[in-house]
């Protein structure tokens, strides 16, 4: 088996001689090569291979699930088959949780991920607190532990054939798709990061959606949105839909959207692009507007090293309670950007995977767009730095908080309720933010705290000063 990563196609990986073999980069990926990455950046990282370019369709393991008979799954010819649940972005932080939870849960899993997360932070030299083994090794160890396999798609759903290759082969009945560009400090770095941002993000759910209509008409879409998409209106925040009487005559609409950064906007232009497929063509599909999402254990991720999760504490993917967890444990200040006020929602990494499974569980209807509003607390970031003032001086950890300028362009101080209750009435069962597990988090945090790179911490990334200008990483 030839492992290889072209250097100029850094997002298609080759994992094998497969037969399933497709055609050359997109558009997204030819731009990625061009303004994101040098060849010398990839040295020691992967290796090169003298093959011509080109995505593979790889099956990390032909096995079907079988050694452990799902439940469902019977010699009785009427019995249901497992549910096949597409993953694409399987490979990340919410991704890899979910992927193994639904496995676990007995579903018929495949990953589909370009791996790029990976690259990101080699560009950018950063490192997850956590040691983390790669997909093959991960996939391996689950399949070793639990006898269930996950079948693994190696390339870019930029790229239409390979999406179209997977998506023929795999045959999903669902799919998952956290297979975006997640940071919004990553969308402001300069204008080709912000382009990539959009590009990736919207054409990546584009040919999904083109997928599902063409390979798998009945495929139920669960899209991980965000409740970044809202912004922080001055009244409440409701799931997807606001009912408006105007001029005497009302109507349900899609309720505003004010997202602030090139990231959560490419969010918005996914729904409104999800939202027209499911009128014009009757797709089914989930909008999951999730907000910041903390914590690293799941009960699978826990099973062994091998699967244990990422968990960014830097300043352009490291979130907010991830990383205050982090800055506690290193005697870091807490990084409290501006006044502090901005209100957001949060859950527990072990929620993402529950909400996730109720989605898939209770499918939209076709032609229905529907919208979870995918959280279970609101905070401020100043009520999250006492919480973890708090947290931490009963480890003995002296917390400080520090005021950072701003380097976001955002309210401080204002209203937010939002509400979050399909989810819950669909049987989401939360996980608050209990000072239990405060206390795992940063007990994990302390951990691994000899792996920090205190450089990562102070943000450098600024909303106002983005330009057009290629930024240099070591800036
Ligand atoms: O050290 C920090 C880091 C963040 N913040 C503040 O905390 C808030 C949240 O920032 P974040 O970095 O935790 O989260 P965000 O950039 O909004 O993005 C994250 O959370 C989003 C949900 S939401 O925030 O839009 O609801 C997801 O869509 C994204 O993929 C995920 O990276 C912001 O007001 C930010 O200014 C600080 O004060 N200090």
């Amino acid at each position: 088996m030839a492992h290889l990563l072209s250097a100029s196609c850094p997002s298609v990986i080759s994992l094998s001689s497969s037969k399933n073999s497709v055609k050359p980069f997109g558009l997204g990926q030819i731009f990625f090569n061009a303004q994101l990455l040098s060849r010398s950046s990839l040295k020691g990282l992967l290796f090169q291979d003298k093959k011509p370019r080109r995505s593979c369709v790889f099956r990390a393991t032909a096995v079907p699930i079988t050694q452990q008979a799902p439940p469902e799954t019977s010699t009785d010819n009427s019995s249901p088959k497992p549910k096949r649940v597409m993953v694409i972005g399987g490979d990340g932080y919410c991704g890899w949780a979910t992927a193994l939870h639904l496995s676990k849960k007995n579903y018929q899993v495949c990953i589909v991920d370009n791996l790029v997360r990976r690259l990101f932070d080699h560009q950018l030299g950063l490192e997850s607190l956590t040691p983390i083994a790669s997909i093959h090794d991960r996939i391996s160890r689950w399949k070793a532990l639990t006898g269930k396999s996950i079948e693994l798609y190696v390339g870019d759903i930029c790229d239409f054939e390979f999406l179209a290759e997977s998506f023929k082969s795999f045959e999903p009945d669902s799919v998952v798709h956290f297979g975006e560009q997640r940071s919004a400090p990553y969308s402001m770095i300069d204008r080709s990061r912000a382009v990539f941002t959009q590009h990736n993000n919207v054409i990546g759910t584009l040919n999904v959606l083109f997928a599902i209509k063409e390979f798998g008409e009945e495929c139920h879409l669960v899209k991980l949105g965000t409740m970044g998409e809202y912004g922080t209106p001055n009244i409440d925040i409701e799931e997807g839909y606001i009912t408006i009487t105007h001029n005497g005559r009302t109507d349900t609409l899609p309720y505003p959207k004010q997202a602030s950064s090139f990231y959560h906007l490419s969010k918005v232009h996914d729904s409104h692009n999800i939202a027209f497929t499911c009128k014009a063509w009757g797709i089914r599909a989930t909008d999951l507007n999730q907000g910041v999402v903390y914590g690293v254990k799941t009960d699978e991720t826990e099973m062994h090293e091998e699967l244990r999760n990422r968990l960014d504490y830097d300043a352009v993917f490291g979130t907010a309670l991830n990383r205050f967890c982090v800055q506690a444990a290193v005697g870091h200040p807490l990084t409290v950007y501006g006044k502090g006020g901005q209100t957001r929602g949060y859950l527990d990494i072990r929620d993402t995977v529950q909400c996730v499974e109720i989605a898939i569980a209770n499918p939209a209807k076709a032609g229905e767009f529907r919208v979870f509003n995918q959280f279970t607390e609101q905070f401020s970031v100043n009520e999250l730095a006492s919480l973890v003032t708090k947290a931490g001086s009963k480890l003995g950890l002296d917390v400080k908080k520090m005021t950072v300028p701003n380097p976001r362009v955002e309210a401080e101080e204002h209203y937010y309720n939002a509400k979050h209750t399909k989810l819950m009435e669909l049987g989401l069962e939360p996980h608050y933010l209990s000072e239990s597990l405060l206390d795992s988090l940063l007990n994990f945090a302390v951990q691994f705290k000899d792996r920090v790179d205190t450089k990562q911490i102070m943000p450098s990334v600024s909303w106002k000063k983005i330009g057009v200008k290629t930024k240099s990483m070591t800036a």
